[in-house]
C-alpha cells in the first residue's frame, strides 16, 4: 500500500508565520493537483504554550501538543515535514508571549521565576518546556545535509552581495578563556552496554546528593562530561572588560542562550553582573526583592525598575549612565533605543552574531551608531577559534569575494539531540562545593569533576546510530558531489578523540575509494576550507552538533549575504525527510519593518528549496508521479527565480515577499504548462500560467500598492491569522487566478 501523499506545513513565529500567510494557499492550490494533502501543525511559541495548559483553557481556546505529534511522526518512514524557523525564547520572551496571551483572555497563569510549592514548580515546568530551542531537538531524528544548490550560488556570483572591507591594522578579535572552561575540562566515556548512569554530587562536607538519575544509555554510545569554573570564568569577564577598554575596542558577548538554554544564561548574567557590578552591588538588595535576574540581561533591570522606590531609580539611572562613561563601549543591537548587547540572552545569538560581524569588516554598531572594531567574547574555547581563525584570514587577504569564492557545505551530526545541544537536562549550576561523578549500574565512576559551588556542570550523549548515520551521509555527499570532505574534530578533546575513533571504524565500511577525506582540527579545517574558498574550491565540513550551527550560517552569509538561501534537508533515520527551510532565525527585525510600513523582506527561498526536496521525497516514497512533475517544474522556478532576480527587496514600496510569492508561482505554472511529463497537468496549468503572466504588471501593482502604511497584527507572538491572512493577500487578481486551481 502506497503511503498517504501528505505533506505537514509547520505554523511558526514571526516573519516565516507571516510569509506562510503569502505561500501557504499557493502551496496549497499547487499540490492539490497531485493529490498531495497539505495539513499545518502550530509549533509557535504561543501554539506550545498553549498546548501545556488544556487543564486551564476553555474548550475553544485548547489546543493539541502539535510538537509532540510531530516529534513522534519524524521517528516515522512516513514523515514529511516542512519545518519553517520558530523562535526560541529567552525568559523574557517567554514572559512577554505570556502576558500578549493573558491579554487575549487565555487564563495562563504567570511564569514563577521562584516556584513556591508543588503547583508553581509544575507550572514552571511546563513552561520550561517551551523555553529556549524546544522544537528543533524534538523534529531531529536525522543528520542534516545544508548546501547551497548550484543555481543559488550561481546566482551569487552573479549578483554579489556588498561585503565590509576588510584592514590588515583591525583590531577586532575573539577572546576566550585559557582554563577553567569546558574545553579544559572535557572528559569522555564510550558506553559498553545499554543501562542507565546517573550524575552524583557529594560536597565537600561529606554528604551526597543525585543531581539526575535514570539516564538510559545504549551500547557504544559515547557520553562526556565538563564543567566550567564560575571563578575562572568571573575572572576573565573583569580582564576582558578592562581589556576593551584598554584598545579602544567594542566589548561584546556572543553566546548561544537559546539552544544552550541552561548553561548560556548563567554566563550571560556573569558578564551583566560583571559589567554592571558597581551599581548591582550598591543595590543588591533592593533589586533582589524586585526580582531582578541578571541572567535575563540588563533589560530585566528596567523591567523591574517602576518597582523600586523613586530615588533608588534614578540613582540606579545615573549610576548605569556613570558606569558608561567608564566602562568599554558596548556592542549595541540598536543604538537608536539604547539595546546593547547585555540586554536581553536571546538577542545575540553566535551563529548568526559572528558572521554579521565578519561580513561587516569586524565590526558591530557602538551607541553612536557607527561601526567600529570590536572585541568578540566567546568564553569556551571548543569553537571560538574557528572565528579567530577567519578574522585572521579577513586581516591577511581582505574579505572574501562572493562573486568568486567557494563553497563550505555541511554535513552534520545532530540526530537524537546528540552532543552540547542535547544537554540541557543534565546541565546544572552546582550548589555546593565538592564532587561531581557519572556512575553506571554497577557503581563504577565513569567520570569525575571537583567542583566549586556556582561551576557549570554538563553532561552530553551522542548515540551510535547517528553517528554511523553520519559517516555514511559524509561519504555519501562526498561521492555525489566529488568534493573532498574534512571532519572537524579535535585531537585535544575527550570526546573528540572517541568521535575520531568511531569514524575510523565506520569508514571502512564504505568505498571510499577516490574520495579526499581528512580528519582536522576545527582551526586546521576552518584555514583549509578558507584557503580552498579563496581559490573557488568547495570543501564538504563534516562537524558535530555545534559546528554544523556555526558553519550553516557563516558560510552562507560569506556566500550568499544570508543563510535563508540554504538547501536544509534532514533525511530521518526511518526514511521519513525534515526539510527545513534555509538556517537562520525568524528575523524579528522584519516584523518591525513590516509592522511600520507593511513591507517584509524576508526571502522565502529557503521555503521554495524545501518544498521541491520535500515533494521529490513524496514522488519517491509514494511512487507519485504527479508530485514528481511538481518537484521537477518548481526546481526549474526557483532557477528562473534566481535568474530574473526576484528576490524581495528591503525598501518599503518596492518588490516583497509577497511579489516574490507572486514571481514563483507564476514560474511554477510556466514550468508545468511547458512540461510534457503530464497531460493533464499540462492543461490544468496553462490557463493559470497564462492568467499571471497577462496580468503580471496588476499583480504587482496591487501587491505593492498597499505598502507605506503600519499594519495591525493583532498580536505578536500569538497574531490574528485572519488579520495577517487579509494583510498577506491583497491582489484581488493574484487569489482568483490561485482559486481556479482548486475550483
Ligand atoms: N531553525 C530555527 O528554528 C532557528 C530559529 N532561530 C530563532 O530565530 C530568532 C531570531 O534569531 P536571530 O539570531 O536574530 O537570527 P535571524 O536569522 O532571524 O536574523 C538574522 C538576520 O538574518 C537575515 N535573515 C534571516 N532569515 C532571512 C530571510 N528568510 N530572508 C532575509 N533575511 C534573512 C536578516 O539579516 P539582514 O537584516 O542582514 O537582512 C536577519 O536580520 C531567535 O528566536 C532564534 O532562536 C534562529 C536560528 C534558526
Ligand atoms: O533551534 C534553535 O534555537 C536554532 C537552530 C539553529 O540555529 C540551527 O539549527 O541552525
Ligand atoms: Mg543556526
Amino acid at each position: 500500500m502506497p503511503n498517504s501523499p501528505k505533506i505537514i506545513y509547520t505554523l511558526t513565529d514571526e516573519a516565516p508565520l507571516l510569509a506562510t500567510q503569502s505561500l501557504l494557499p499557493i502551496v496549497e492550490a499547487f499540490a492539490g493537483t497531485a493529490g498531495v494533502a497539505v495539513e499545518t501543525r502550530d509549533i509557535s511559541l504561543a501554539g506550545r504554550i498553549l498546548a501545556q495548559f488544556p487543564d486551564l483553557l476553555g474548550e475553544d481556546q485548547r489546543i493539541g501538543d502539535h510538537l509532540a505529534e510531530l516529534g513522534e511522526l519524524a521517528k516515522t518512514p512516513d514523515a514529511n515535514i516542512i519545518k519553517l524557523p520558530n523562535i526560541s525564547a529567552s525568559v523574557p520572551q517567554l514572559k512577554a508571549a505570556i502576558k500578549e496571551l493573558q491579554g487575549q483572555g487565555y487564563p495562563l497563569p504567570d511564569y514563577p521565576d521562584e516556584p513556591k510549592g508543588e503547583q508553581e514548580s509544575d507550572i514552571k515546568a511546563r513552561y520550561d518546556r517551551t523555553k529556549g530551542s524546544a522544537v528543533n531537538p524534538v523534529l531531529r531524528e536525522g543528520n542534516s545535509d545544508r548546501r547551497a544548490p548550484l543555481s543559488v550560488k550561481n546566482y551569487a556570483r552573479k549578483h554579489p552581495h556588498r561585503m565590509g572591507k576588510w584592514s590588515a591594522d583591525s583590531r577586532s578579535h575573539v577572546a576566550h578563556m585559557e582554563s577553567g572552561d569546558f574545553y579544559g575540562s572535557e572528559q569522555s566515556a564510550v558506553v559498553d552496554q545499554a543501562g542507565t548512569v546517573k550524575i552524583r554530587l557529594t560536597s565537600a562536607d561529606g554528604r551526597s546528593n543525585m543531581l539526575k538519575t535514570g539516564i538510559a544509555v545504549s551500547a557504544g554510545e559515547v557520553i562526556d562530561a565538563t564543567c566550567m569554573s564560575a571563578r575562572a570564568l568571573s575572572a576573565f569577564v573583569d580582564a576582558q572588560i578592562e581589556d576593551a577598554r584598554a584598545r579602544g575596542v567594542l566589548f561584546s558577548l556572543h553566546l548561544k542562550a537559546t539552544m544552550m538554554k541552561v548553561s548560556d544564561p548563567i554566563i550571560f548574567g556573569a558578564f551583566v553582573r560583571g559589567f554592571y557590578r558597581p551599581v548591582l552591588d550598591k543595590h543588591a538588595a533592593a533589586l533582589e526583592r524586585a526580582g531582578f535576574d541578571a541572567n535575563n540581561g540588563i533589560g530585566d533591570l528596567y523591567a523591574v525598575l517602576p518597582r523600586l522606590p523613586e530615588d533608588a531609580q534614578a540613582d540606579i539611572k545615573a549610576g548605569i549612565e556613570a558606569l558608561y562613561a567608564e566602562r568599554p563601549g558596548l556592542a549595541m543591537v540598536n543604538s537608536d533605543k539604547g539595546i546593547t548587547n547585555l540586554h536581553v540572552p536571546s538577542d545575540i545569538i553566535v551563529d548568526a552574531s559572528m558572521p554579521a560581524m565578519i561580513r561587516d569588516s569586524g565590526q558591530m554598531w557602538n551607541a553612536q551608531g557607527q561601526l567600529q572594531d570590536t572585541k568578540a567574547v566567546i568564553p569556551d574555547r571548543n569553537y571560538a577559534g574557528i572565528y579567530q581563525a577567519v578574522i585572521d584570514d579577513c586581516k591577511a587577504h581582505g574579505a572574501f569575494d562572493p562573486a568568486t569564492m567557494g563553497s563550505v557545505p555541511n554535513v552534520g551530526l545532530m540526530a537524537q539531540k546528540a552532543e552540547e545541544y542535547g544537554s540541557h537536562d543534565k546541565t546544572f549550576q552546582i550548589p555546593a562545593d565538592g564532587t561531581v561523578e557519572v556512575l553506571d549500574d554497577a557503581g563504577q565512576v565513569l567520570m569525575k569533576h571537583e567542583v566549586e559551588a556556582g561551576d557549570i556542570w554538563r553532561m552530553c550523549q551522542t548515540k551510535d546510530a547517528p553517528i554511523r548515520d553520519w559517516v555514511k551521509l559524509a561519504v555519501t555527499r562526498a561521492r555525489l558531489s566529488g568534493t573532498p570532505a574534512v571532519f572537524w574534530l579535535d585531537p585535544q578533546r575527550a570526546h573528540d578523540r572517541n568521535l575520531a575513533a568511531k569514524v575510523e571504524q565506520y569508514l571502512k565500511d564504505h568505498d571510499t575509494a577516490g574520495l579526499d577525506i581528512r580528519v582536522l582540527s576545527p582551526v586546521e579545517a576552518m584555514q583549509l576550507s578558507l584557503e580552498r574558498i579563496r581559490r573557488g574550491e568547495d570543501t564538504i565540513s563534516v562537524t558535530g552538533n555545534v559546528l554544523r550551527d556555526y558553519l550553516t550560517d557563516l558560510f552562507p552569509i560569506m556566500e550568499l549575504g544570508t543563510s535563508a538561501k540554504m538547501l536544509s534537508i534532514v533525511p530521518l533515520m526511518a526514511g521519513g525527510g525534515l526539510f527545513e527551510t534555509g538556517a537562520g532565525g525568524s528575523a524579528p527585525k522584519h516584523v518591525q519593518q513590516f509592522v511600520a510600513e507593511d513591507h517584509l523582506r524576508w526571502d522565502s527561498l529557503g521555503e521554495f528549496l524545501a518544498l521541491a526536496a520535500s515533494l521529490e521525497h513524496l514522488a519517491e516514497t509514494t511512487g507519485n508521479a504527479r508530485a514528481k512533475v511538481l518537484a521537477d517544474a518548481l526546481d526549474v522556478a526557483n532557477g528562473r527565480f534566481l535568474d530574473e532576480n526576484k528576490s524581495p527587496s528591503r525598501k518599503v514600496g518596492e518588490l516583497d515577499n509577497r511579489g516574490s510569492h507572486f514571481y514563483l508561482a507564476m514560474y511554477w505554472a510556466q514550468a508545468l504548462a511547458a512540461q510534457d511529463a503530464d497531460a493533464a497537468l499540462k492543461a490544468t496549468f496553462a490557463p493559470v500560467a497564462k492568467a499571471l503572466a497577462d496580468n503580471e504588471d496588476a499583480i504587482v501593482a496591487e501587491l505593492n500598492a498597499v505598502q507605506g502604511q503600519p499594519v495591525e497584527m493583532g498580536g505578536y507572538y500569538h497574531p490574528d491569522l485572519a488579520l495577517l491572512g487579509k494583510a498577506m493577500r491583497p491582489s484581488r487578481t493574484l487569489n482568483d487566478a490561485l482559486a481556479t486551481l482548486s475550483a
